[in-house]
């Protein structure tokens, strides 16, 4: 037997244990100076409990007890803290001042086994107090503690979500839309955000002045600045909800030294159903993660009975550790601002144009058409990290490439962190369902006696959406190529396979029994890159410039995430 942890758990060992208590001490002095007393919440949460505070964050481990009450390990303290001051503290007058530094679990995807399952998270909930002196207490207290920790180079993203629910709300457009487009805002997804906001807005009837400031807000971010810019677009429609507030809570901000530190910036906004107005994130250059994040939570106390005004931060401590001293982070190319931008470039049948578009979005591409084995090429200013398609999103989204490229399918497949930015035209390719031409009623029949059929493919992700939509019950085989032989040889009734000329499915007779969704492909990039590296949106105005695809068409069968 191999004595090992479980997978994503570990032991401290002294010199780390050290580093943490240190840090550890020093933040919460600091919070108790600023007059946050501290409180401990139970490790164990009912399910159903948790899940009465709206969003669950990340997957929380469950088990039965001996009752069989469903429990969870606590994923997240401020859920439980909302529980606990609307149930232990019913009454008392407040404002409550809490900090905290708990383990939190979370189960990682199937096929990240490796990602750290329990991890450190410090915070603080400031509660019963409202205003943007509040607002900026929490800002600057996350400010604070982080350079205890040592983490120098961080940026604080900023933004507040009453202006785009006061647009979504003023725009009249039908629930369905504005689903989406919270969908995609939440996502960090800029195509699909256009495609909304483009010919799928006046399709939906919503007023064209709105679609547009819908879709322009995410792209304001800057210094002070940058507020007055979000007013500008908003006030003409009325629709300045929280600005006021926002801004006076970056004059403080400002006024308390961390001007240098902040970045206002529209699209780090997500979470509508838990914040209600000010929220934000850091981002070092020196990790491909968020540290920390925050904002205003209003209502959340209220989903467990008396409601109070909220606001607070959380990070992680392992993650603050790994920013103060990056060496031997994912990746992470470190905090030189002069280092070449990296960029995960396909091999295979996207490579040809995305060279192309490279190179014509003015980056150094020489050597990169034919690199033979070597698999980064160096030139000045820029990496290129050549990987398989279906690896870029984990290669950006890890922080291991600031940016990259790869089609649409496999950002759909590998449901990855990123940013999804520019529509590049190529690599235009439909999934479709296919069968055996001429095995309609064999299939059918099948079905009948079974309940399911058999699906073979390489994108198991993006059949079982599919399928869980279409509301039919299939057994999903996972293939890594020559999809079609599955149906030819008996192994599975149907595929979802790409088609792109149509060639593969004519010469093995198979023919289309359903449309999926079309792809192209699509240029993305880090979440900490993308907010902390200039360069990422010069090169997506670049390649902007050069796609084929204009921002904002309305593409048919696109996924929708
Ligand atoms: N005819 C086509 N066949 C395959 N992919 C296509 C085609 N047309 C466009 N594409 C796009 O090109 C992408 C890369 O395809 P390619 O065949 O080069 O790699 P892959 O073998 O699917 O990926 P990996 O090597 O990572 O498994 C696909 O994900 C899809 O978006
Ligand atoms: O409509 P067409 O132009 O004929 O293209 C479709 C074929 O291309 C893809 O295969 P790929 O070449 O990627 O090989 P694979 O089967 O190993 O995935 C896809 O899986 C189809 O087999």
């Amino acid at each position: 037997m191999d004595y090992v942890t479980p997978a994503g758990f570990r032991d401290v060992l002294v010199d780390e244990a050290v580093a943490r208590e240190r840090i550890a001490a020093d933040v919460q002095a600091c919070l108790a100076t600023r007059g946050y007393a501290p409180i401990e919440t139970p490790t164990l949460e009912v399910m159903d409990v948790l899940r009465a505070g709206g969003r669950v964050p990340g997957s929380p481990f469950k088990l039965f007890d001996a009752r069989g009450d469903l429990l969870a390990m606590r994923p997240d303290v401020t859920l439980q803290v909302a529980r606990m001051c609307a149930t232990r503290l019913a009454g008392q007058p407040g404002p409550f001042r809490f900090r905290y530094m708990q383990r939190v679990f979370r189960e990682a995807e199937a096929e990240m086994q490796a990602e750290a399952r329990e991890m450190t998270q410090i915070g603080i909930e400031c509660i019963g107090e409202q205003g943007a002196e509040a607002d900026a207490e929490v800002v600057e207290l996350l400010a604070e503690a982080l350079a205890l920790a040592g983490v120098e180079n961080f940026k604080l993203a900023l933004a507040t979500v009453g202006v785009l629910r006061a647009l979504l709300e003023a725009s009249g457009a039908p629930a369905s839309w504005r689903e989406q487009v919270l969908g995609a805002y939440h996502a960090s997804n800029f195509v699909e955000l256009d495609r909304l906001t483009g010919s799928c807005a006046s399709d939906a009837g919503v007023p064209p002045v709105f679609a547009a400031a819908i879709g322009s807000l995410p792209r304001i971010r800057g210094g002070r600045s940058a507020i007055d810019e979000a007013r500008e677009l908003v006030a003409p429609l009325g629709c300045e909800s929280g600005l006021d507030s926002f801004a006076r809570t970056f004059d403080l901000l400002a006024e308390a030294g961390l001007a240098d530190r902040l970045l206002v910036d529209f699209s780090v906004m997500s979470s509508f159903d838990y914040y209600t107005g000010i929220v934000f994130a850091a981002y070092s250059d020196a990790l491909g993660t968020p540290i920390g994040s925050g904002g205003r939570y209003d209502n959340m106390i209220g989903s467990y009975g008396e409601r109070r005004p909220a606001a607070g931060f959380a990070f992680f401590l392992e993650q603050a550790m790994a920013a103060a001293s990056p060496v031997g982070n994912a990746g992470s190319a470190g905090p030189d601002a002069c280092r070449p931008l990296r960029i995960a470039v396909p091999k295979g049948s996207l490579n040809a144009d995305t060279v192309a578009a490279l190179g014509a979005a003015g980056l150094d591409v020489t050597g990169l058409d034919s690199p033979g084995r070597q698999l980064i090429i160096r030139n000045p200013g820029v990496e290129y990290v050549i990987v398989r398609p279906t690896d870029a999103p984990t290669f950006v989204a890890l922080g291991a490439a600031d940016c990259g490229i790869c089609g649409k399918d496999s950002l759909l497949e590998a449901t990855a962190d990123v940013v999804e930015l520019v529509d590049l035209g190529y690599g235009a390719c439909r999934f479709v369902v296919a069968e055996p031409a001429g095995a309609g009623e064999t299939t059918a029949e099948h079905c009948r006696r079974l309940g399911s059929i058999r699906i073979a493919t390489k994108y198991p992700r993006i059949t079982a959406s599919h399928y869980a939509k279409t509301g039919t019950q299939v057994e999903i085989v996972k293939l890594h190529g020559n999809i079609e032989l599955a149906p030819l040889t008996g192994m599975a009734e149907r595929i979802v396979d790409i088609t792109a000329t149509g060639t593969t499915l004519r010469e093995n007779d198979l023919t289309v029994v359903e449309e999926v969704l079309s792809s192209t492909a699509r240029f993305f990039s880090n979440a900490c890159a993308f907010r902390t590296d200039p360069r990422i949106v010069q090169l997506v105005e670049a390649l902007q410039r050069e796609a084929d695809v204009p921002s904002g068409q309305c593409a048919t069968g696109e996924e929708q995430e």
